[in-house]
């Protein structure tokens, strides 16, 4: 029995070998290879890239042609997924990191660091019964940004986002590193739902609609202005209380489908990498960049508001007023800041206390 193991052993060694014994048997060394992954572009970091978003999110990343190095750090299984994804013939060089103890390497040099990690939501929570596990993971992560690359820009996915994102300026104050600009909670799933959405009603395809969506990521604090729907378009009273709810409640919709195997992942990833790829676009000086997201705001009294932004060299470099509001978005929007006062709160407080 035992030498039948060996024997099994020795041929899948030589059948699958691993990268070390597969240099070794033929004589080459990668890390002296002519390749270095030297090419333009930006260096991009990805947080709980082995998960239901980190995944398709990562696959997306590598072939942005925007991207030069793509780090994948999990806390499991981000070797295999690393592997898998850097066999992809696109430019970007990839390197996986697992575990806290590699959160420095996987950190440092990133212009751009992408967080995904923490659980989602199975049918019945809200996104706020996320918060005592994700406050934690966020805190770590940033302190983890806040030390090793306190220049980056980070888009924030990792839920509560309304908590999450004032933990992650709290974490980063206290570092001494917070710049209020590079900072963005990442809200792109609810404006491309918007214009999934209000294509169908309107007969229109998707790509040609634009539909400003403020406000927070969670419930009644999503809050789509249709009234300055592009291309502009008179809604009934109907289709704005329809498409309203349906916007708000996308994310529970697809955790209601998913059944318990968690919350939406590849629009997510969709999402996640317009985004990054608007960012992107920002810091390499393109003019006019324009999305929605989650940012330290003076639009409300709020510290803390989604509202359209322009991205630029140093992050989300002007936040736009909301312009003129119907009264259904007038009430909404006081709806939406009641709730989102206390979620800031709940945020801020984690790490004050
Ligand atoms: N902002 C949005 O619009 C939006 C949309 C969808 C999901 N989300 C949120 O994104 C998060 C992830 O969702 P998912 O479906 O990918 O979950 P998932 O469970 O499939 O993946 C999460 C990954 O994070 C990893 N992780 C856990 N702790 C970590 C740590 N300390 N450091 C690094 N990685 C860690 C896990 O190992 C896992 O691979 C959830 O909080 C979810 O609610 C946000
Ligand atoms: O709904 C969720 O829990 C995930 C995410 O926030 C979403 O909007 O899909």
């Amino acid at each position: 029995m035992e030498q039948t193991n060996q024997r099994i052993a020795k041929i899948s060694a030589h059948l699958y070998p691993s990268n070390s014994q597969m240099e070794e048997s033929f004589g080459v060394r990668r890390a002296n290879c002519r390749a270095k992954g030297g090419a333009p572009g930006f260096k991009v970091a990805i947080l709980g890239a082995a998960g239901g978003i980190g995944q398709p999110l990562a696959m997306l990343m590598k072939i942005n042609p925007l991207v030069s190095v793509l780090h994948l750090y999990d806390v499991v299984n981000s070797p295999g997924v690393t592997a898998d994804i850097s066999h992809m013939d696109t430019g970007a060089v990839v390197r996986g990191f697992l575990g806290q103890a590699q959160l420095e390497n996987a950190l440092t040099g990133m212009d751009l660091v992408i967080i995904p990690a923490g659980v989602p939501r199975k049918p019945g929570m809200t996104r706020d019964d996320l918060f005592n596990i994700n406050a934690g993971i966020v805190r770590t992560l940033c302190e983890g940004i806040a030390k090793s690359c306190p220049g980056a820009v980070v888009n924030l996915i990792s839920n509560p986002v309304n908590s999450t994102v004032p933990i992650a300026a709290e974490v980063l104050k206290k570092a001494g590193t917070y710049d209020p600009k590079r900072l963005l909670g990442v809200t792109m799933l609810d404006v491309v739902r918007a214009n999934t959405f209000v294509a169908e009603v309107l007969g229109l395809d998707p790509r040609d609609v634009d539909v400003p969506v403020v406000g927070g990521h969670a419930g009644v604090t999503i809050l789509p202005l249709l009234s300055q729907v592009k291309p502009p378009s008179a809604f009934t009273p109907d289709e704005v209380e329809y498409l309203t709810n349906r916007i708000q409640n996308g994310g529970t919709e697809v955790v209601e489908a998913k059944a318990g195997a968690g919350s939406a992942t590849l629009s997510m990833a969709y999402a996640a990498v317009k985004f990054a790829d608007a960012c992107l676009r920002g810091l390499r000086g393109d003019a006019g960049v324009v999305e929605c997201a989650f940012v330290a705001s003076e639009v409300t009294e709020l510290p803390f508001f989604a509202s359209k932004v322009r991205l630029g060299r140093n992050g989300a470099e002007e936040v736009f007023q909301l312009g003129p509001l119907n009264e259904y978005e007038r009430v909404g929007l006081e709806k939406a800041k009641k709730e989102l006062a206390a979620s800031i709160q709940k945020g801020i407080s984690f790490v004050r206390k």
